[in-house]
């Protein structure tokens, strides 16, 4: 297949504190988050200057997938920028592909898992998008689920250890990743495989990175929850997890955030303030691995990724799980897959 670009399709996240708000605004139209909760997460992205560092770790990424482009020959592709949720906005950026004559495109959604949150609303985006621009918007083919590729594995293994390195003594190995609601982890993956798809695919990651780093025993706890408190999401969170560990005398912590990409604020917050002044309250050793993002490796698994479908590279994974998540123009992976919760939408 021949492509005319490649777009970086991401979460986004404020510049400045100006920003906040209407961020986290397009973050939770519709979705029933309450109030309380958005203004305790605005505290969190003011404490840091009302700036994310989502945005910066991603144009850094792309500096890095334009070298290694550079590197397999492709130097010619042109390498495009856009979110969901804040500015470079998709919109923008496929009608700039568009004036710019690109008629197909691969995007890299800037995360690993299949699901709502992680999948189909990436989906939902790019098909958005598509209808923004019209007529002339190219064609966008999304590249696959990544979780398992030996590259991530890899970059995630040598954080891990690291972090194992810089404390000292032995440590209880956990790994994170955003939590969900349970009926969306229930819904994730198609209606046949029974569900769960999300869940699962985080601990065979976490499975794949403790095995790579010899590492016997781990855990896989949550992060981040929001949503109103009756609604049942995914636990343990990481701080309850802390004191569980702690209760069984336990008295060092790796934390390894798989579920994410880069150091966004969920990462700095969440884990490096939050859940480090809780380890640090219970007397616990705390170091949290690096996100594999910034590591050449993972820069490098982009463009086998993309020479999947450029040059017919076969795919590298090292898990059962069928490499989902590759569709056209913002289709589901299949009928029913990934479906988004009926959530109620005040106008
Ligand atoms: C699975 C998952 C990922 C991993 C996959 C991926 O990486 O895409 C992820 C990533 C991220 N989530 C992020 C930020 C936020 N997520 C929120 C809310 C939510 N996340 C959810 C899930 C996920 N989120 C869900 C089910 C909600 C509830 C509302 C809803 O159903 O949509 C809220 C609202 C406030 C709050 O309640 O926390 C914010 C601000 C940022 C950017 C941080 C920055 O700015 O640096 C990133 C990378
Ligand atoms: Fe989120």
């Amino acid at each position: 297949m021949t492509v005319d670009a490649l777009l970086l399709l991401s979460f986004g996240g404020p510049e400045g504190p100006q920003d906040v708000r209407p961020f986290l605004e397009n973050v939770t139209r519709g979705r029933g988050v309450p109030p309380q909760r958005l203004d305790e997460v605005a505290e969190h992205y003011l404490h840091f200057g009302g700036v994310s560092p989502i945005n910066r770790l991603n144009r850094d990424l792309i500096a890095a997938i334009r070298r290694e482009l550079g590197a397999a020959g492709m130097a010619d592709l042109p390498v495009y920028f856009g979110n969901r949720n804040w500015h470079p906005m998709i919109e923008d950026t496929v009608g700039e592909m568009a004036e710019a004559g690109v008629r197909r495109a691969l995007v890299f959604p800037t995360s690993a898992y299949g699901g709502y949150s992680a999948c189909r609303q990436y989906d939902e985006d790019i098909a958005r998008a598509r209808t923004a621009v019209g007529e002339t918007a190219p064609e966008l083919v999304k590249l696959r689920q990544f979780f398992d590729h030996p590259l991530f594995v890899e970059a995630n293994a040598d954080a891990v250890r690291t972090a194992l390195a810089g404390l000292d003594g032995p440590a209880r190995l956990v790994f994170t990743a955003h939590s969900v609601p349970v009926s969306a982890d229930n819904a994730s993956g198609p209606p046949e495989e029974g569900g769960n798809r999300y869940s699962r695919q985080i601990a065979e990651a976490a499975r794949l990175v403790a095995e790579a780093v010899g590492v016997p025993d781990h855990d896989v706890v949550w992060q981040s929850r929001s949503g109103p408190p009756h609604i049942p999401w995914l636990e343990p969170d990481i701080v309850d997890h802390l004191d569980a560990l702690h209760a069984a005398g336990v008295s060092r912590v790796v934390v390894s955030p798989v579920g994410f990409v880069s150091d966004h604020l969920e990462v700095v917050w969440d884990l490096d303030t939050e859940a480090r002044e809780h380890a640090e309250k219970l007397g616990m050793g705390f170091a949290r691995a690096a996100t594999p993002g910034p590591d050449p490796r993972f820069a490098r698994m982009v463009v086998e990724l993309v020479r999947e479908h450029v040059d017919g590279l076969a795919p590298r994974k090292l898990s059962e799980f069928p490499a989902a998540g590759c569709t056209a123009n913002g289709e589901p992976c299949a009928p029913g897959c990934c479906e988004p919760a009926r959530r109620p939408v005040r106008p």
